[in-house]
């Protein structure tokens, strides 16, 4: 007979505990009633994942407790089955004269009202975007326990990407590793999964169940597509991305002697910009549903990164919730208009034009006394930035809707951005996207239709025409920066790869344009710290996995 298993992939609210415990008590009940006896939810699922400070509250820790009895009193009927349940638990410990908060990275196995057992996460990740340590204190020991006839061992998420856990849980006699994720989201991360499961698979001879979550948090974004790998490490089942389901397993007793046979579905191989785009979406999605705004806004230039951003805020909100509005000045081509009326009756979003001539007219009317005798140069470039800014911002206090900053990598790298001015908004949508992955991107949305609308949004001339921030007279973003191709390649290997300026020199860029990239990001440091939070899609992006000093001397 074989053990049917339940993956509840679902997109859990931080700080929702009662409804999170509801979401993973409806769901057992599913899985239950299609025969599962094990149903496992993603790590930190009664509290979703990371709830970042919210973790240092005692009432908060408590909250969490109290959904976990709750998800145990109301599953009590079913009997025989297992629900694990990813949680913070507590625990003060007094040491002398000082009260020390112990907190771990908790699961526990509910079945029939009771939590049978309880495991604490031993390898704790504090890199990239993870601060667990801040939080946590590494636990001890395995958990190992039997649903039906199966000895079931428990890892939470980076456990199983180290030896020992593994191995401790199948010398307890685990026969089925089954590992509880909140693994974030970057380009390739599916593929680093599999291959670090199988390779755990195989050397300790278990097959791998990993049960992940999904949904957009803040900057991260969770993919889904739990999967499964038998003992030889070879993938046996694959939950669709992005997207919730209760996804089920078997797990068999092979005839012969031999590891358990691990059987499902397996969804299809996705491309990196089927991914990105649906990580954009979701990203945008859950920000925008989460936080309960009624819809955005974005200024539509007829350039290519406006034009993404609106492309993926219609996919994710449908086109009710987004409006665009362009602001032409005096030195806004005819095209640009054109363009961006164009992509706006493609997408059916309420369009709307403001001209910032009157506001730049008196803007520098003002300042005529002060600036007498001076040429004009980036300050009256950023003054236009920043009238688009202050109107965008005041539609978006009038009507509820968050204002989307359109910036992408290139630009948050260089500073090729106005504070107050372009970076004003609530959420930076593209702020992970190196440009040459924004036009690349523009280019597949525009042949490749994921949410079925039927509309190719992007007027072509947008991509092909050299991008442009239209604040003086003729001018191309290539005037200041240095060829995308060539930026986005040192930004890769500087920023997402940590090569140092030499070893990028030696890979064969010109030492001029190499030193420079690295001092425009150097000296830019202090706009990436004023910029919205944005979603990452890298393995390193502007966000928490870059904590670099604004003030400081060290040239890299
Ligand atoms: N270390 C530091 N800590 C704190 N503040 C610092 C600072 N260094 C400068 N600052 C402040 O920042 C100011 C400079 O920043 P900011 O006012 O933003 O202006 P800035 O960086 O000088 O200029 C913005 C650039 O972005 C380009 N741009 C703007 C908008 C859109 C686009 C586009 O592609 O469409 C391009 C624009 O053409 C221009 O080249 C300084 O005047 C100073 O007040
Ligand atoms: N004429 C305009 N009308 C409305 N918004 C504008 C206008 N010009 C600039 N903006 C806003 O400022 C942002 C920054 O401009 P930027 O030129 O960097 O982007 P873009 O025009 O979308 O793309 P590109 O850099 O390819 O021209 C725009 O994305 C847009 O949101
Ligand atoms: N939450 C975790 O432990 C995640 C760490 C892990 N290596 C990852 O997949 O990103």
């Amino acid at each position: 007979m074989a053990l049917k298993i339940s993956i509840a992939q679902l997109n859990f609210l931080v700080g929702d505990t009662a409804g999170n415990a509801q979401k993973i008590v409806a769901a057992a009940k599913t899985a239950y009633l299609q025969g599962a006896r094990l149903v496992l939810t993603p790590e930190q699922s009664i509290c979703g994942y990371p709830a970042e400070d919210l973790l240092l509250r005692p009432a908060f820790v408590a909250a969490c407790d109290d959904a976990v009895k709750q998800v145990a009193r109301e599953l009590a009927g079913l009997k025989g089955l297992h629900v694990v349940v990813g949680h913070p638990m507590g625990g003060d410990i007094r040491s002398k004269s000082v009260q020390v908060q112990r907190r771990f990275n908790a699961a526990s196995v509910v079945s029939e009202g009771r939590v049978l057992e309880t495991y604490a996460k031993r390898e704790l990740p504090n890199y990239q975007v993870f601060d667990e340590r801040r939080y946590f204190t590494p636990g001890q020991g395995t958990c190992v326990f039997q649903v039906e006839d199966v000895n079931v061992g428990l890892l939470i998420c980076e456990d199983a990407w180290f030896e020992e856990p593994a191995l401790l849980a199948k010398e307890t006699g685990a026969e089925l590793l089954a590992v509880i994720n909140a693994s974030p989201f970057h380009i390739g991360k599916g593929g680093e999964r599999v291959a670090r499961m199988a390779e755990r698979a195989q050397a300790v001879g278990l097959p791998v169940i990993y049960a992940h979550s999904v949904g957009g948090q803040d900057e991260i974004v969770f993919d889904g597509a739990s999967f499964a790998v038998d003992a030889a490490g070879t993938l046996v089942a694959r939950a669709p991305a992005f997207q919730e389901t209760i996804f089920t397993l078997q797990a068999a007793r092979p005839a012969a002697p031999g590891p358990l046979e691990l059987g499902g579905p397996i969804a299809h191989e996705r491309s990196p910009e089927a991914d990105l785009w649906d990580a954009l979406v979701m990203g945008v999605r859950d920000y925008i549903g989460k936080n309960g705004f009624p819809g955005v806004l974005l200024g539509l230039s007829g350039g290519i990164d406006s034009a993404l951003v609106l492309a993926i805020a219609v996919d994710a909100l449908g086109r009710d919730k987004v409006r665009a509005v362009m602001m032409p000045s005096p030195y806004t081509a005819d095209i640009s208009s054109i363009d961006a009326r164009d992509m706006a009756a493609r997408l059916g979003v309420r369009y709307d034009e403001i001209s910032i001539v009157p506001e730049f007219d008196a803007f520098r009317a003002s300042l005529a006394g002060e600036f007498k005798g001076l040429p004009e140069d980036t300050t009256e470039e950023n003054i236009q930035a920043r009238i688009r800014g202050v109107l965008l911002m005041a539609l978006s206090n009038k009507f509820g809707s968050i204002v989307l900053t359109t910036g992408n990598k290139s630009e948050m790298a260089t500073g090729y951005c106005t504070l107050y001015g372009d970076m004003a908004g609530g959420f930076a949508v593209i702020k992970d996207l190196l440009k040459t992955t924004v036009f690349r991107l523009a280019r597949w949305r525009n042949i490749h239709d994921p949410y079925g609308t039927g509309i190719s949004p992007i007027p072509e001339r947008i991509i092909t025409r050299p991008p442009s921030a239209e604040l003086r007279p003729d001018q191309v973003d290539q005037d200041s920066l240095p060829p995308y191709e060539i930026l986005d390649a040192i930004l890769e290997r500087y920023m997402e790869n940590d090569q140092g300026v030499e070893e990028i020199i030696a890979a064969g860029f010109e030492r001029a344009v190499v030193e420079r990239v690295a001092r425009l990001i150097r000296i830019n440091e202090y706009k990436r710290r004023q910029a919205p939070v944005g979603i990452r899609v890298t393995h390193r992006s502007f966000g928490k996995d870059w904590r670099y000093p604004i003030t400081g001397k060290f040239r890299l």
